[in-house]
């Protein structure tokens, strides 16, 4: 056989099926000229793939946060310790780094992203790094960049390595000219946070480039999210973690929100969850890809209602924080998250009475350990 005609033959090959077996060849987008591959918003998208034996291989940015390392153990139970790497540009504590693959990745350096999507043959990339709504206020160059341009590297590499892209947006993606009571999938989104405008771009980003390039993007719009292991990031939704912690260390709370803010809220497992869900629902079932998910929605007086029934000398009072405040009234009160439910079959587990005791055991239980010590 003649040599350029089977080196030809294996080139062809290579272009019809690249290594991750996952994807049509699409140009990468940093290199697309003035008319690049236009894709038809019913093509069969590439979805990756897998088998028992052939799990996803996933990289979490942003991993040291309040929900990653959450997300990197749910993940492993599932697909194994080595094909779930976390990283993040903090050092990780010692109990992390030994629970499985760890790496340093900063997403603003697009290169260093690449290598480790290359090197370690990612497929699956869940992108949590953000500045949340609080500390973005506080910051705003900063957000700017790591919400913003950090993501258009993550969609960049996504797009040309053909990864399953899971990006989470927020109930902070609404504003005050939303619907607040419910607010649906598909209203006016004007929000007032640098965060919130982020995350809406995040969306119409990610959407872009699916239906433009097949870039494989998901999206669920977290309520707040309520974790016993993990402190929260510098949100408005924080105090629905501190307020747990308080109650049983001081029996006590102060909160930073007015008594009456209705605010979504769902507890940490349902999150991950919801995560897995959409992240393994059939591509044909999604019919959109920026789905809202919810659980419950209560306001800090009607939280330490709960919290009294299990912790009777309980007593919170407020001292009103007007950044979290001005934001907290702009995002929505209930949220309508009918198409997860009906699409891919979203269904949360924990309400409040269920959350509250199960938030207190875990205080509970810790602060009893810290106390035999
Ligand atoms: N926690 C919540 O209640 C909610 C979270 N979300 C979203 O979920 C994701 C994860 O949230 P959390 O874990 O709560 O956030 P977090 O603020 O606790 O953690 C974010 C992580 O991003 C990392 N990071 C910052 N700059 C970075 C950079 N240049 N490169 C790489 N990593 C960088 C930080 O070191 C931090 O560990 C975020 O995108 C957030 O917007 C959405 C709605 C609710
Ligand atoms: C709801 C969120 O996105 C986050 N917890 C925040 O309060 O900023």
């Amino acid at each position: 056989m003649p040599v350029v005609w089977m080196l030809r033959r294996v080139a062809s090959r290579l272009l019809q099926r690249p290594a991750c077996g996952c994807q049509a060849p699409v140009l990468p987008s940093r290199f697309l000229g003035t008319s690049p591959q236009q894709i038809p918003a019913d093509a069969n998208f590439h979805s990756t793939s897998f088998s028992e034996a052939d799990q996803p291989r996933v990289l979490i940015t942003g991993g040291l946060g309040q929900l990653g390392v959450g997300l990197a153990s749910f993940l492993r139970k599932r697909f194994g310790k080595d094909n779930v790497i976390l990283s993040d540009i903090r050092k990780p504590p010692e109990h992390v780094f030994l629970s499985g693959p760890f790496i340093y990745s900063d997403i603003l350096d697009y290169k260093n992203l690449r290598e480790i999507v290359v090197n370690n043959r990612v497929t699956w990339l869940f992108h949590y790094s953000a500045l949340l709504s609080a500390v973005g206020e506080a910051n705003v160059s900063l957000a700017r960049a790591v919400n913003i341009t950090g993501l258009h590297n993550v969609l960049d590499v996504a797009e040309e390595h053909g990864l399953r892209l899971f990006v989470p947006s927020t109930i902070g993606a609404f504003g005050p000219t939303s619907p607040r009571n419910p607010t649906p999938d598909l209203c006016i989104q004007r929000p007032r946070t640098i965060y919130g405008v982020s995350k809406v771009h995040a969306e119409l980003m990610g959407e872009y480039y699916y239906y433009r390039y097949g870039l494989d993007f998901r999206c669920l719009r977290y309520p707040g999210i309520i974790s016993a292991d993990s402190q929260p990031g510098g949100g408005t939704t924080d105090y629905a973690v501190q307020i747990f912690h308080d109650a049983v260390k001081h029996g006590r709370f102060e909160c930073n929100l007015e008594p009456n803010t209705r605010l979504p809220m769902m507890y940490i497992d349902d999150c991950l969850r919801a995560t897995l869900e959409v992240m393994e629902a059939p591509a044909e079932s999604l019919s959109m890809r920026t789905y809202n998910v919810n659980a419950m929605s209560f306001t800090p007086a009607e939280l330490a209602q709960e919290v009294l029934k299990h912790v009777p000398e309980f007593q919170i009072t407020y001292n009103v924080d007007p950044v979290r405040q001005a934001i907290a009234d702009s995002w929505p009160m209930n949220f309508d998250d009918s198409n997860a439910r009906k699409d891919w079959g979203w269904k949360h587990d924990f309400d409040l009475p269920e959350l509250v005791t199960t938030m207190l055991n875990f205080h509970g239980s810790e602060s009893r350990v810290a106390q035999a010590n």
